[in-house]
This record gives C-alpha cells, sequence and structure tokens, in this order.
C-alpha cells in the first residue's frame, strides 16, 4: 500500500480537526485551501487527546481515523495521518509540526488550516508564539461566526506575533460536528451533509446513539 510519507511534497497543509464526524464543511474547506493556494497535498491529521476536549465526549479516535479515511479516499490530493492518533499523552500541534518537518524536512512549505474561530484562541495553545513562525496559517470563516469580529482578533495576533496568516472566505457551509451528532441522536436525516460512505459508517457502529 502506498505510503503517505514515500510522497515528499513541495508543500503540505495540514487539516487538523477531531473530525467527530468529518463532514462536507471540512471537506469543502481544504480543496478550497488547496486549490487558492497551490498546495500539493493535504494531510488530515485526526486529533488524539486533544487539550481542549474531555476525552469521555469524544469518539474513539479508530473511528474518527476510518471515518476520515472513507471521506478523503476519493480526492487524489488528500491523505489522513495517524501521527497524533498514535501519540501518547495530550496532543499539541506544536510536536506534530516538528515531527512533520522531521519526517518530510525543513523545505517542505508547512500550512495549517483552521476556522478563524479557533485561530482566535491561538494563544492559549502550547508554544503559540513558535508554532506561528513554523507554518503558515490559513484562518477560514464559517458562517455562523461573526466575521468581521474574528477577522479583527486574528489581525491582532498576526500583528502582535508577525506571523503569517491568511485568510479564506470558503463556501458558506453551515454544518457542525454537534449537530450531525445531536441530529443522529434524534434519528434525523444527516444525508447529504457529509460523504454517504460516512453515513454508513457511523449507522454500522451505530455512533452518536
Ligand atoms: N462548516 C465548516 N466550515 C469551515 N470550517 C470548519 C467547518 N466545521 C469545522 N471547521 C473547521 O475545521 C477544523 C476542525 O473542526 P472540528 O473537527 O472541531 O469540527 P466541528 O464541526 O467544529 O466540531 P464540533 O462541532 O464537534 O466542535 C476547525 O479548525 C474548524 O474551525
Ligand atoms: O496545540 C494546542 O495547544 C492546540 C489547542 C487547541 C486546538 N489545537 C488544534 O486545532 C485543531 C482544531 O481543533 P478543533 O477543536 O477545532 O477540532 C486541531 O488540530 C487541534 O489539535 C491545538
Amino acid at each position: 500500500m502506498r505510503n503517505v510519507i514515500d510522497q515528499v511534497p513541495k508543500s503540505l497543509a495540514i487539516m487538523g480537526g477531531t473530525f467527530d464526524p468529518i463532514h462536507y464543511g471540512h471537506l469543502v474547506t481544504a480543496e478550497a485551501v488547496r486549490y487558492e493556494f497551490n498546495i500539493d497535498q493535504v494531510l488530515f491529521m485526526p486529533t488524539g487527546h486533544p487539550p481542549h476536549k474531555s476525552q469521555e465526549n469524544i469518539t474513539h479516535s479508530e473511528h474518527r481515523y476510518l471515518m476520515t479515511v472513507l471521506a478523503t479516499a476519493t480526492n487524489s490530493h488528500f491523505n489522513v495521518s495517524r501521527l497524533e492518533i498514535d501519540r501518547k499523552g495530550i496532543t499539541y500541534t506544536i510536536d506534530t509540526i516538528k515531527d512533520l518537518i522531521r519526517i518530510y524536512g525543513e523545505n517542505v512549505e508547512l500550512y495549517f488550516i483552521t476556522g478563524a474561530d479557533a485561530l482566535s484562541h491561538i494563544f492559549t495553545w502550547k508554544d503559540a508564539e513558535e508554532l506561528l513562525k513554523m507554518c503558515t496559517f490559513v484562518a477560514v470563516t464559517r458562517p455562523e461566526y461573526h466575521k468581521e469580529e474574528l477577522i479583527e482578533k486574528v489581525e491582532i495576533i498576526r500583528n502582535y506575533y508577525q506571523s503569517k496568516i491568511h485568510f479564506l472566505e470558503v463556501p458558506a457551509l453551515s454544518i457542525s460536528s454537534t449537530n450531525i451528532r445531536e441530529r443522529v441522536k434524534k434519528g434525523m436525516p444527516i444525508k447529504y451533509l457529509l460523504p454517504e460512505s460516512v453515513e454508513n459508517y457511523i449507522y454500522k457502529f451505530k455512533l452518536y446513539l
């Protein structure tokens, strides 16, 4: 089987997330960033034990990993990494970026894709200043948040840390994993919110009931 790490891309964008479950909001965002910044590969990085979410409320990492593999299988520019789910202890983005530099070398141009909402809290992340120097961030705006307010917050971070942060508006997709989990629990349809393969996986393993 092809090993993603055998291929050394010139530019690599990391799409980090809990992906519980992955949905079209994530996929549309990743594809928009790939196209806009002419990126060779997008590496989806399901979180292991994220610092900001309680482990009891998160679906087992193997389920989240497999759903991410299913969702990304049809895009030749998309791959999924096990780096974070295989790492013991709390997973921090700075450790992931350092691992990726060790694996791909210093010359790979690294991007980190994140919602502008998540980026506006980056000063609470581990070693934020160092992290902001190591890769370019793409802050995508999500429809359900106040865009202007968020952009203002992120611009303060960008100026304070003198960091490389780009903004990108993606087609309005008001989908969230929280909403999908709630819909499954209530027996409501989730069709067209996420790939059919992921929908079937959720039903097969009776997730979110
Ligand atoms: N609909 C969307 N459009 C654009 N970006 C999104 C969307 N949903 C999530 N993201 C971004 O994708 C990344 C991973 O998100 P995550 O896996 O936490 O999904 P989520 O839908 O926000 O989940 P939850 O509802 O459980 O918090 C984050 O940077 C988040 O801001
Ligand atoms: O490194 C940190 O301290 C850190 C703190 C909060 C979030 N992150 C990363 O941000 C990404 C998006 O997180 P989330 O909760 O929106 O899925 C995901 O890759 C997390 O690992 C990273």
